[in-house]
């Protein structure tokens, strides 16, 4: 009998830290984030929120190592020399000739491909291993792209408006689900989002990013998360984003 959820519990690995000092990125001319400084702490879950264009992806893909900074320095911290990190996308980014199991444990190593269906299972997909992504609904694939995340057990996750296209009923259920896996995983998670709620019920930390840098860093506060005990929060964020 395995686990409920293989990549978690005692054999989970610990989420790796993150350090940005001084970080720049240009795109031609034009600097999009400057002078940025961030520490996150390992299995620190954190939202990165702010307006359009003020650089959310951009801070994502450098932490991925997607797109080299101009200046400043990345440190990705770990008890392992090369801590794993996944990316999941708006897009589920899945391989449309292979099944839904095959898609989970493409880049496994031979020895870790015996988790792909348990990782199936934990995101509700049990008996749907053979499916192609073109027969599985929208909110199924993302429950495939979130199985082959967290299969790889990442140090850190980084999930990009995983959920930007779908309906709202099919968002919610992907929220508690993501709400429950990421509890069982140790990984470091740094979600983009428009969505406060989606920021507030998800992270420990939401950082706004504006001017190029961190413009605010706000803690979410332990307890019950609310809309009452959350609203001086999102009333914040509100107030900064507009
Ligand atoms: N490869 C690129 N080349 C040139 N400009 C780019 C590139 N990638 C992003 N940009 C520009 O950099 C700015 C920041 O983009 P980024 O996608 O990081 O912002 P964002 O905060 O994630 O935006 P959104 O909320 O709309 O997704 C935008 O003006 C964008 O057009």
């Amino acid at each position: 009998m395995t686990a409920a959820l293989d990549f978690a519990g005692p054999h989970s690995v610990p989420g790796a830290g993150v350090q940005l000092r001084d970080l720049a990125v240009h795109y031609g001319d034009r600097a999009v984030l400057h002078g940025l400084n961030l520490e996150i702490n390992p299995g620190e879950r954190i939202a990165v929120v702010g307006a359009s264009g003020g650089g959310k992806t951009t801070l994502l893909r450098v932490l991925a190592g997607l797109t080299l900074p101009s200046a400043g320095q990345v440190r990705v911290s770990h008890t392992q020399a090369s801590p794993r990190i996944r990316v999941m996308f708006q897009e589920d980014r899945l391989l449309p000739w292979l099944g839904a199991l095959d898609n989970v444990t493409l880049g496994l190593p031979k020895a870790e491909r015996h988790r792909g269906e348990d990782a199936l299972r934990d995101v509700g997909l049990a008996g749907r291993e053979r499916a192609y992504p073109h027969e599985l609904s929208g909110g199924q694939r993302q429950r495939v792209a979130l199985a082959r995340a967290l299969a790889h057990r990442p140090a850190l996750l980084l999930l990009d408006e995983p959920f930007g296209a779908l309906d709202a009923l099919t968002r919610a259920g992907m929220h508690d689900l993501l709400e429950q896996l990421l509890g069982e995983t140790g990984a470091t998670t740094l979600l983009v989002t428009h969505d406060l709620d989606e920021a507030l019920k998800l992270a420990d930390r939401v950082l706004l990013l504006g001017g190029g840098g961190v413009a605010e860093d706000l803690q979410v506060t332990a307890g019950p998360r609310d809309r009452v005990s959350l609203e001086p929060l999102r009333q914040r964020l509100e107030e900064r984003l507009h």
